[in-house]
């Protein structure tokens, strides 16, 4: 990615958009969301998150004539056999209700002793110059951690209210902004495609 570069970020999400804004803000490049260049979103019918990253970010990048970053991400459950994965957003059905999804996520591991709760959430990064561009980067990386039996904390978004991180003894909605960027998933990631775009133009 060049120095200052303007992109569109490919998401529908505030969580996303305040965590992308806040990683990327200070290296000087402009994180503008797709809503501003009227993208819709697109049906995500890929089976895993890289298709349905692919997917969004060509979308964007055709509709606004930037740059786009598109992240797909979810949680995946050991005790779940990896639910729910890439259905995370609509676990509890639609419209997308992180609440609901969170109960329904409590209901689902009802019973499942602590020690048996551990999971990850996985976040897939897709960078794509122009809508046509075939060689995309890509980067995909998890953080692991354990559902908790209650919600705990206010901040972040989706499921981190009931994602336990052990190396900070919280969870992720109790983790300070700053610290949860550099942690989490969507942090690790993006430090991630920075190294890989560094030498880009
Ligand atoms: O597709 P876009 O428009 O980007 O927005 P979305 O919310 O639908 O995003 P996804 O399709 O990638 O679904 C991701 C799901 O995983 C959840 N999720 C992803 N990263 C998370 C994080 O850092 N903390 C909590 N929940 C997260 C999020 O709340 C969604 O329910
Ligand atoms: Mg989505």
């Amino acid at each position: 990615m060049a120095d200052r570069t303007t992109l569109v970020l490919a998401s529908g999400n505030a969580g996303k958009l305040r965590e992308f804004q806040h990683l990327l803000g200070p290296l000087g490049h402009e994180v503008r969301p797709q809503q501003d260049f009227a993208v819709t979103e697109v049906e995500e019918t890929g089976l895993t998150f890289v298709e349905n990253a692919l997917l969004k970010a060509r979308e964007a990048s055709r509709v606004s004539g930037f740059p786009a970053l598109a992240d797909d991400s979810g949680l995946d459950v050991d005790a779940l056999q990896g639910a729910p994965g890439i259905y995370s957003a609509r676990f509890a059905g639609e419209p997308k209700d992180d609440a609901a999804n969170n109960r329904k996520l409590l209901e689902a591991l009802e019973g499942v002793p602590e020690g048996q709760r551990t999971a990850r959430f996985w976040c897939v990064l897709v960078y794509l110059r122009h809508a046509e561009d075939p060689v995309p980067h890509i980067v995909q990386c998890a953080w692991e951690g354990e559902i908790l039996a209650h919600p705990r904390g206010e901040d972040g978004f989706g499921y981190d209210p009931l994602f336990w991180v052990p190396e900070r003894g919280m969870s992720a909605a109790e983790l300070p902004a700053e610290d949860k960027n550099r942690l989490s998933h969507r942090g690790r990631a993006m430090t991630a495609l920075l190294a890989q775009l560094s030498g880009d133009s």
